[in-house]
């Protein structure tokens, strides 16, 4: 069993880890399906209302809601699959959650990139401020992530990815993480076993 979860600032390459994790075979749990499938429940319009019902999980179970109801989506996946990502951890709390119910099994990797580089690429992108994030310029979103405690999460990280080369060198990163042949993350498990 192995549940690697990732963490990183908006446009630092989480998607693209998620697309090499998917095209490997491996199944993809997105804290943002929770809060959709959360929406639905509620009969509210996952599309619209996502916002307002990830901050009342929050406000009605505590920091820690949409990690915890996380929770059986990953077990169901780990039933068939030796390997499972969990993407969007947005906190330390949701860190504590994973590692308390994962143990040893669970790999948080931070990846990152300037902010200059994450910019450039979400522009690139084509989501950029003017629709989909709501006029949202990086800058903001950066601090409302740092709010939720982002850097308290990218700190606890077993494994740093500097997404700063090709997108190629990132995948080939990225699926040796996932195979379990990272030599970085070995050499390290065996250092403190
Ligand atoms: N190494 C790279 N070289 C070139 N482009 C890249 C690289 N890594 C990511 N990108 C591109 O940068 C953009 C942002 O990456 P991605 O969507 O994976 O970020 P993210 O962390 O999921 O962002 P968000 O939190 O905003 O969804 C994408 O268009 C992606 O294809």
């Amino acid at each position: 069993m192995h549940v690697i979860g990732t963490v990183g600032l908006p446009g630092s390459g989480k998607g693209e880890a998620a697309t090499v994790a998917r095209e490997d075979g491996i199944p993809v749990v997105t804290m943002g399906d929770v809060v959709r499938q959360e929406t639905a429940d509620r009969g509210l319009d996952p599309a619209k209302d996502h916002g307002t019902v990830a901050q009342a999980l929050r406000e009605e179970n505590g920091p820690a809601a949409i990690a915890e109801r996380s929770l059986p989506m990953i077990e169901d996946r780990l039933e068939t699959h030796e390997t499972v990502l969990v993407d969007g951890i947005r906190s330390d709390v949701e860190v504590d959650v994973f590692e308390d119910e994962f143990g040893d099994a669970f790999t948080l990797v931070s990846i990152e990139a300037p902010f200059e580089v994450r910019a450039e690429r979400i522009d690139d992108r084509g989501r950029d401020a003017s629709a989909a994030e709501g006029g949202e310029d990086l800058a903001a979103r950066d601090e409302r992530e740092r709010g939720f405690g982002m850097d308290d999460a990218m700190e606890r990280a077993d494994v740093v990815v500097e997404n700063t080369d090709s997108l190629e060198a990132f995948h080939d990163r990225i699926r040796s993480l996932i195979r379990g042949t990272d030599d970085e993350k070995r050499a390290e498990a065996e250092a403190d076993p």
